[in-house]
C-alpha cells in the first residue's frame, strides 16, 4: 500500500506520516529532507540558491546527509523552498522518491507533491492543513526548543512567504490532489489527528476493494 501525505509547513504531515508508517509497518520517507539537504549543501558552500545549475549539482548527495540535524533548522527550510522551485532540482530528485514509493510492500511518503506527482496512483492520499497562525505557533515552539531565538512574528512571516512560494511555483506546486482527503489538524490533538488519518486510510482502502 502506498500512502501519500501532503500539506504546508508545520501542518502535522510528518507526525501523521510517521504514525501511519508505524501503524501499517511501512517504510517512511520525509521528502522535505531531500530539498533541505540540497539547501544545506548550498549554504555550506556559500552558493546562491537562485542559481539553478549550482542547485542541480548539489542534488547528488549521500543518504547519510539526511540524518544531519542541521537540516531541521530554519535556514535550511527557507532555502529548501527556493531550490525546490527549480525544475532541474525537482527532476534530479524525482526518481529517488518514485523508487522509494514503488518498493515491495509499499511506503508512506510526505511532502508537497506526493499525491500529484510522485505517487499519483497512491492507495490513500491525505492533504493535511492547519491555520497559518497555529502552524507558526507549532514551528515557533519547535525552533525555540532547539535553541533558536526567532520571534513568533518572524516565524509566521517566513511560513507565509514559504507557503506563497510553494503554492505559486510552476514546477509541482503545493496543491491538494483531486482524490486526496483533507484533514484539518488546527484543533486536533496529535493523537486525534493520527486516529482521523488512520480512519481516512481505512476508508480509502475499502473503497478500492472491488
Ligand atoms: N495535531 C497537532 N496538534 C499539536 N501539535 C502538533 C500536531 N501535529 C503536529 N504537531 C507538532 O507541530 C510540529 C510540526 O509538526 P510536523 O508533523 O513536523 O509538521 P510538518 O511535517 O507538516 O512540517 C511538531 O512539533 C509536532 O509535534
Ligand atoms: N515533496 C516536497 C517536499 C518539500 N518541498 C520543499 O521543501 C521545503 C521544505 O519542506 P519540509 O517538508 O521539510 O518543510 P516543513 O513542512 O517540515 O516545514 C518546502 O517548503 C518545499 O518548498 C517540495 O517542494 N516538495
Amino acid at each position: 500500500m502506498i500512502i501519500a501525505v501532503d500539506g504546508p509547513a508545520a501542518s502535522g504531515k510528518g507526525t501523521i506520516a510517521r504514525a501511519l508508517a508505524r501503524h501499517y509497518a511501512l517504510p517512511h520517507l520525509d521528502t522535505g529532507l531531500l530539498y533541505r539537504a540540497v539547501a544545506r549543501r548550498l549554504l555550506d558552500d556559500g552558493s546562491d540558491p537562485a542559481d539553478q545549475d549550482a542547485a542541480a549539482a548539489a542534488c547528488d548527495f549521500d543518504d547519510a546527509l539526511l540524518g544531519d540535524p542541521r537540516l531541521k533548522a530554519d535556514d535550511a527550510g527557507k532555502v529548501a523552498s527556493i531550490v525546490s522551485a527549480h525544475p532541474a532540482v525537482r527532476a534530479a530528485l524525482i526518481e529517488r522518491q518514485k523508487r522509494f514509493a514503488r518498493q515491495d510492500g509499499g511506503a508512506v511518503l510526505d511532502g508537497r507533491d506526493i499525491g500529484t506527482v510522485i505517487a499519483p496512483d497512491a492507495d490513500a492520499k491525505l492533504f493535511v492543513r492547519a491555520t497559518s497562525a497555529i502552524r507558526a505557533r507549532r514551528r515557533h515552539d519547535e525552533l525555540r526548543k532547539a535553541g533558536s531565538a526567532l520571534s513568533y512574528d518572524r516565524v509566521l512571516a517566513d511560513l507565509k512567504a514559504r507557503d506563497l512560494r510553494d503554492t505559486t511555483r510552476a514546477a509541482a506546486p503545493l496543491r491538494q490532489a483531486p482524490d486526496a482527503v483533507a484533514l484539518d489538524t488546527s484543533f486536533l490533538s496529535v493523537e486525534s489527528a493520527i486516529s482521523h488519518a488512520i480512519e481516512i486510510v481505512e476508508r480509502c482502502r475499502s473503497a478500492k476493494i472491488p
